[in-house]
């Protein structure tokens, strides 16, 4: 153990703020992506990606049941960068009327949907509203991406009504179940967080204040059937549902209908499909989060194809801390032994880096 005087000063271990270039972050992390080889995928096997039930602590919130689901937890984000949520608080009936919600927005004549076009010259707000088929962007690839998707975000300044909405009367009720999907996700995200504080050895309590305005955004995105592998398709394997990426999330909760995920096992060293898990949220840590910890959790590869006959939905919540707020090393993830890798940024600071949001 080094003296206090011994020790190297501060500013020898933490880069400035300035120093952080997230647009060649982007360009690093889209250039690594193109590298890697996807042809082979096997199924899942029983517990190579964990199953975590947090209904024992959501019933007590006692301190035992806290630091059971938490050393779950920790050991799904420090091997798999991946997990399955059961046992969680959002209910059913709600996860099946924003499906249901989701496949009639996209049954809309395409040019209905495109009233309300991503980055339109008349909104303001970028980021949200329907993403095209073949969209070049979230991830940015030099393909198109064969989904089509309708997005909204919430964070610090930003509300509900920023957003882009169909007029009411083209899908009557779509909004208000979006809306209230959107509150029980945020609400499911707040109850993680102690469990991840508990996880890294920190109060439960040490994420509220970096979380009081979230950056949040919702994704519900359409995977057309028979697009991929299918013998009169000369484009076959070549595009992608969504080309592989990292989430640049704290986590993600996604919500899938069929199969099509696939995540990158480290333990494995191969590729392997994500099983669909009735009513489960399939939760990854992403690079803030990764970041943060110092890269003790992972940040996790993973793309979608649909090569099912009928479209497959799924519903990925990405979950920030508030815009401003700066992610420092958290304490349990660095010492003198382990200085901080990254520059305390802020998620505002670092959104330019949108490979999977
Ligand atoms: O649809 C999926 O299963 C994955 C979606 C995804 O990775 C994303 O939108 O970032
Ligand atoms: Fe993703």
């Amino acid at each position: 153990m080094l003296e206090d005087d011994d020790r190297p000063a501060r500013r020898e271990t933490v880069v400035v703020r300035s120093e952080f270039d997230p647009g060649a972050k982007e360009r690093e992390l889209r250039a690594e992506s193109s590298s890697w080889e996807t042809s082979v995928v096997v199924d899942a096997e029983p517990g190579d990606i964990p199953v975590v039930d947090i209904s024992a602590y959501v019933e007590s919130g006692s301190e035992a049941d806290l630091a059971t689901v938490a050393a779950l937890v920790n050991d799904a984000c420090e091997t798999v960068g991946f997990f399955q949520l059961i046992g969680h608080t959002v209910q059913t009936d709600l996860i099946d009327s924003t499906f249901d919600a989701v496949r009639a927005f996209h049954d809309l004549p395409v040019d209905e949907k495109q009233q309300i076009a991503m980055d339109g010259a008349d909104w303001p707000l970028g980021g949200v509203g329907y993403l095209g088929l073949r969209s070049r962007k979230l991830p940015s690839r030099d393909r198109g991406n064969l989904n089509e998707a309708f997005l909204i975000k919430g964070q610090e300044g930003i509300g509900v009504d920023d957003n882009q909405w169909l007029a009411d009367d083209v899908l009557p009720g779509f909004r208000t179940t979006v809306e209230t999907y959107a509150s029980a996700v945020n609400e499911l995200a707040l109850r993680l967080l102690p469990i991840y504080a508990t996880a890294l050895g920190l109060d439960p309590s040490f994420f509220s204040d970096a979380f009081r305005d979230p950056t949040w955004r919702l994704r519900m995105t359409h995977y057309p059937p028979d697009q991929f592998g299918a013998d009169d398709n000369p484009g076959a394997g070549a595009e992608y549902g969504i080309a592989p990426h990292v989430d640049t999330t704290f986590f993600t909760l996604l919500l899938q209908d069929g199969p099509g995920l696939t995540i990158y096992s480290h333990p494995r060293d191969e590729w392997i499909t994500a099983p669909v898990v009735e009513g489960a949220y399939v939760v990854n840590s992403g690079e803030l989060l990764k970041h943060w910890t110092n890269d003790r959790y992972l940040s996790v590869r993973h793309f979608a194809n649909n090569d099912a006959h009928v479209s497959r939905y799924s519903i990925p919540f990405f979950y920030n801390a508030t815009a401003s707020h700066p992610m420092e090393c958290l304490p349990t993830c660095c010492s003198d032994d382990n200085p901080p890798k990254y520059p305390p940024i802020s998620y505002g600071e670092s959104q330019a880096v949108a490979q999977g949001e």
